[in-house]
């Protein structure tokens, strides 16, 4: 069976959000229902280097879609010019499990994991989407201020970032008309008043105080310190409904705040399943583990895409 190889640009022309929103709304409610397999992923410390390899196999039932992503996060890669989350995904058939094609999953990486935070944002965000606010400027950042504008159209996007001229970069290169974008001095200043905020750095300490977040605000919490997850406050956790993509994963992943007494409300996917409603609390936390049927689902969206236009 001949392999495809499809590149960060092939990639792009098959993805289009209203596509990949549906499907991961689609990934996280299979997560929920057990109709995906899915074991948690393994994790490989590179010790000395502040990296860590991911390997991410996950099977869907319904789809029949079988995959895996392999991913690294160095953090100190930036110094040399290159991305710190690196990925590929490799999809194979899942009748015979005979290699399909091969995937850049960089791009793959930043868009199923805004899309997943939009589906979490419709299923548990009522209200007014006046002010979305985005801490980070980096991969992360650009594809949800991107995912979210596409799917809400925010009046005002407000961004901040520990280097802030990166963050005047990220303002610019979103180009985004009319909307008002505005880079602010503090994490405080973005997220006063904001309606959804979108966590996605690579903080190992807090950097979003409960005081600063209004009642009914939704929080996408997407940055991940290699093995933990730290831009959340302890108070603000705790004042919070959390919701996750995956109770398995949270287990693990989740585990010093569930040491704490902090423990998830359950998975988003109930919400999109219709199993549960929504949870009665005065801030939403969508908590993005980073789920390996995300990739397997996009990458078969992407290569179905893919064939139809070659
Ligand atoms: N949940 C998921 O599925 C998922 C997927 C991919 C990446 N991530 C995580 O999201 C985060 C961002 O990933 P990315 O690819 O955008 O990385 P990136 O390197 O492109 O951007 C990182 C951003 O974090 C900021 N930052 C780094 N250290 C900081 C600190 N100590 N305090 C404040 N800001 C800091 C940087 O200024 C930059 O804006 C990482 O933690 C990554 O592990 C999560
Ligand atoms: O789910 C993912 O793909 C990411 C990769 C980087 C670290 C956090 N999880």
């Amino acid at each position: 069976m001949p392999v495809d190889h499809l590149t960060e640009s092939d990639v792009l022309k098959c993805l289009k959000w209203d596509q990949l929103i549906a499907k991961m709304e689609s990934a996280l409610g299979q997560l929920a229902d057990r109709t995906a397999v899915q074991p948690v992923k393994l994790v490989t410390p590179v010790p000395g280097k502040d990296g860590v390899l991911l390997t991410m196999p996950a099977y869907s039932r319904t789809n029949n879609a079988l995959g895996c992503k392999i991913v690294t996060s160095f953090s100190k890669n930036k110094e040399k010019n290159l991305p710190s989350v690196i990925g590929t995904v490799m999809l194979l058939d899942g009748d015979t499990g005979q290699v399909k094609a091969i995937m850049e999953g960089n791009t793959i990486t930043a868009w199923r994991t805004a899309a997943a935070s939009v589906a979490s944002t419709i299923h548990l965000h009522e209200g007014k989407k006046g002010t979305l606010c985005i801490l980070g400027a980096g991969v992360q950042a650009k594809s949800h201020a991107q995912a979210m504008q596409h799917a809400f159209n925010f009046s005002k996007v407000k961004i901040w970032n520990r280097t802030q001229s990166k963050a005047v970069k990220l303002c610019q290169e979103l180009n985004l008309g009319n909307v008002m974008c505005v880079v602010c001095d503090s994490a405080r200043e973005a997220a006063q008043d904001a309606d959804v905020i979108c966590t996605t750095t690579g903080a190992d300490k807090p950097i979003l105080e409960s005081e600063w977040v209004k009642n009914g605000a939704h929080i996408c919490a997407v940055g991940a310190n290699r093995s933990h997850h730290s831009e959340i406050s302890v108070p603000l956790h705790r004042r919070a409904a959390i919701v996750v993509d995956s109770m398995d994963t949270a287990k693990e992943e989740f585990a010093d705040f569930i040491q704490q007494g902090i423990r998830p409300w359950g998975e988003v996917g109930d919400l999109i399943n219709g199993r549960k409603s929504k949870p009665n609390a005065e801030v939403t936390i969508f908590y993005s583990l980073g789920m390996a049927i995300e990739d397997v689902l996009s990458a078969q969206l992407i290569y179905e895409n893919y064939k139809k236009s070659s």
